[in-house]
């Protein structure tokens, strides 16, 4: 249930007997009420007056007038203070009694009055009672046990004004933890997205946003492994521009990051969902094809050759292509050696040229 659809005492889980065990624990009994509501009709008699000192000797404290602020604000606290010094002399000390109590401290607690500050306004109180008591009770014996029930129910009250700042503290501090605990989990989520997207770009090449080198060969080891269990051909595809220096020396660097990122996009066209491209460093790439033989892994490059000459007629591709399995395979590294073979081979003849 909402905190806002239940009373403090509900809040507080004091029942009535709890409240009865409080009365015991202040050692007010039935006939310390009794006393207490004989002078009901004096202290009544006297209200305003009393309400009035009161407020002097509060307002005499900086601290309490700051708080206290306006004239209205002052009025209305007058017409509680009322009502309060009329509650304590009602011989009634039950749920209703101890539920305004506590939202009295609550009050004071949301306002900002520390405690030290609710300690001296009741001492305040109690003195100036205690000599309104003393100049009317006749009694001696009566006077005594009257101040007597007077100062116990004092400290049943201030047990529970007390009892709602803690409580209160204690929620602020649940309601502060668990912002921390959202905070921390939504960090926490924050942190391995960003992890996840810091991992993923460091496996792309920035420039073409294939894979770099160095995932490719954290792939090639599953993909060679997973070839070799299911007995099937694997081949590699390696390349680089011709005279790709001369691209960057005639028509500048950025000129030939552009040409690059063409490559990239023939090489992404012409490959299936199942290889594994990359830019293997500089003007060499590297195309994995699981599942392939030469004759498929050859009319890919054939593709890629003719797709880059749509945009670059002057420009030539020197590829070499290797397979491996479907029996025994090599290791990526072997591989490459060779298809680095066939590719130097294929740079000694004229225009783009692929060498199985
Ligand atoms: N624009 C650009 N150039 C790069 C990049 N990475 C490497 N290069 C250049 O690529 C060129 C590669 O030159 P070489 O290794 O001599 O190769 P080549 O000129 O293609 O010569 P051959 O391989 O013999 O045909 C160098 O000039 C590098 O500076 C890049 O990211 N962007």
């Amino acid at each position: 249930m909402l905190r806002t659809h239940q009373t403090l005492l509900d809040q507080m889980k004091i029942s009535d007997a709890e409240i009865q065990s409080r009365l015991e624990l202040a050692a007010l009994s039935l006939s310390h009420f009794e006393l207490l509501k004989d002078v009901l009709p004096l202290i009544n008699s006297q209200i305003d007056s009393i309400v009035e000192r009161f407020y002097i000797s509060q307002l005499a404290i900086d601290e309490i007038a700051v708080l206290i602020g306006d004239v209205d604000t002052l009025n209305r606290l007058k017409g509680a203070q009322h009502q309060y010094i009329l509650d304590l002399f009602s011989g009634q000390y039950d749920s209703t009694y101890v539920n305004n109590r506590l939202r009295i401290g609550m009050v004071h607690k949301r306002i900002g009055v520390e405690p030290k500050l609710y300690l001296s306004a009741i001492s305040s109180l109690k003195l100036i009672l205690f000599d309104v008591l003393d100049n009317s009770v006749v009694d001696t014996d009566v006077l005594v046990e009257t101040k007597e029930a007077l100062d116990k129910l004092f400290y049943f009250d201030t047990t529970l004004v007390f009892d709602t700042y803690i409580s209160s503290m204690i929620s602020e501090l649940e309601l502060a933890k668990k912002k921390t605990e959202m905070y921390a989990n939504s960090l926490e989520v924050k942190v391995s997205e960003r992890t996840v997207q810091l991992e993923e770009l460091a496996k792309k090449d920035p420039l073409t946003g294939i894979n770099n080198q160095r995932a490719m060969r954290e792939l090639a080891g599953i993909l060679l492994s997973s070839v070799a269990r299911r007995k099937a051909s694997f081949s590699l595809i390696y390349f680089d521009i011709d005279n790709f220096k001369q691209v960057n020396d005639q028509h500048g660097h950025l000129k030939g990051d552009e040409v690059l990122k063409v490559i990239s996009e023939c090489i992404r066209q012409h490959v299936r969902e199942s290889d594994v491209p990359c830019r293997y460093g500089g003007d060499e790439f590297c195309i994995m094809l699981p599942d392939a033989e030469t004759q498929s892994a050859q009319s890919v490059a054939e593709r890629i050759v003719a797709s880059f000459a749509e945009v670059y007629p002057d420009f030539s591709l020197s590829m070499g292509v290797v397979e491996t399995g479907p029996e025994q395979h090599m290791s990526l590294d072997e591989m490459i050696t060779i298809a680095d073979k066939k590719m130097y081979q294929a740079k000694t003849l004229k225009g783009s040229r692929i060498i199985t």
